[in-house]
């Protein structure tokens, strides 16, 4: 025989939902009070001053967020959610601000800026890659955000990371890329760099090419990923430069990168790194 259904009416569920509301609040509540303690343990593991950001950390935790993740709520709210609550966690422990380049579009830009930092962490517009950086460069614990974007990109604004102190690529957001992503734009994080907290599963290089051509640009390597920018720097007379932003998964390296280019006639005349970041993890790639 049948049973029938138990009847449960609008106000139990809602009653649900309230205990799960006061649990969440007070498990972030709770979630503070660890951050103060772990503020004092990074302070004894030497990593007082500058900031507080982890991006190797931060990366694993996004990649478990959405691997978990589940059920009617859309992974893009889940992944802004903790985007806020960790970059916020981040600001608590040693305020920061985005310094973030709108030259190539002001909304795209805020919209990454709001959705991995939230409204806490203050938002600074700049206008060109150069100035964001120079505002990082004067700061202790600033970030810089700067278009990763694969096509040509006007003036080679990574030279401005080639000096040994000046600020280093540490994190490429988003951290779980994926086709339909709502802050999908690939960015850079620009920081000084964090002692002891690098990842480097894709190390990023300045080059600078002597000899540039159509037939260089052919012969890039498909393993690497390069933004190419004219160089304004005069090269040896009649062969054109070019000045090159190349991102090098583990076990690449700059050597099989320039061999590639002087197949095609093309020569690497220096060559720095410019920093570092964890390895890019796309979602439809997994099948998850
Ligand atoms: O794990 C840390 O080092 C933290 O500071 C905690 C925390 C977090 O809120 O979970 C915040 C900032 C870091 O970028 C990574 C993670």
């Amino acid at each position: 025989m049948n049973q029938p259904p138990p009847t449960i009416s609008l106000s139990d569920l809602r009653a649900e939902i309230d205990r799960i509301d006061e649990a969440m609040h007070r498990l972030l509540m709770e979630r503070s009070e660890i951050i103060e303690r772990l503020v004092k343990v990074k302070r004894t593991g030497g990593a007082e001053g500058g900031s507080a950001f982890r991006p190797a950390r931060e990366a694993d935790m996004m990649r478990r967020l959405v691997q978990r993740h589940g059920g009617l709520l859309p992974l893009d709210t889940v992944e802004s959610i903790w985007r806020v609550i960790i970059a916020t966690f981040t600001y608590v422990q040693a305020p920061y601000q985005v310094h973030a380049d709108i030259s190539g579009g002001e909304p795209v830009m805020r919209d990454s800026a709001r959705f991995h930092f939230g409204f806490t962490v203050p938002f600074a517009p700049h206008m060109g890659a150069e100035a964001a950086i120079a505002a990082v460069a004067a700061s202790t614990g600033d970030l810089g955000l700067i278009a990763a974007a694969p096509a040509a990109a006007g003036a080679p604004w990574w030279r401005a990371l080639e000096a040994p102190d000046a600020p280093k690529i540490i994190a490429r957001l988003p951290f779980v890329e994926r086709a339909d992503h709502p802050a999908g734009l690939p960015v850079f994080v620009v920081a000084h760099p964090i002692r002891d907290a690098a990842v480097t599963d894709v190390c990023v290089h300045s080059l600078h090419v002597s000899g540039w051509s159509a037939r260089a640009a052919r012969a890039i390597p498909s393993f690497a990923e390069a933004v190419v920018a004219a160089d304004a720097e005069a090269g040896p007379a009649g062969r054109e430069s070019a000045a090159l932003l190349v991102s090098l998964p583990k076990g690449r390296t700059v050597a099989e990168v320039m061999a590639a280019l002087a197949e095609a006639d093309a020569v690497v005349t220096a060559s720095v790194g410019v920093g570092s970041h964890a390895a890019v993890f796309r979602l439809d790639q997994t099948g998850a």
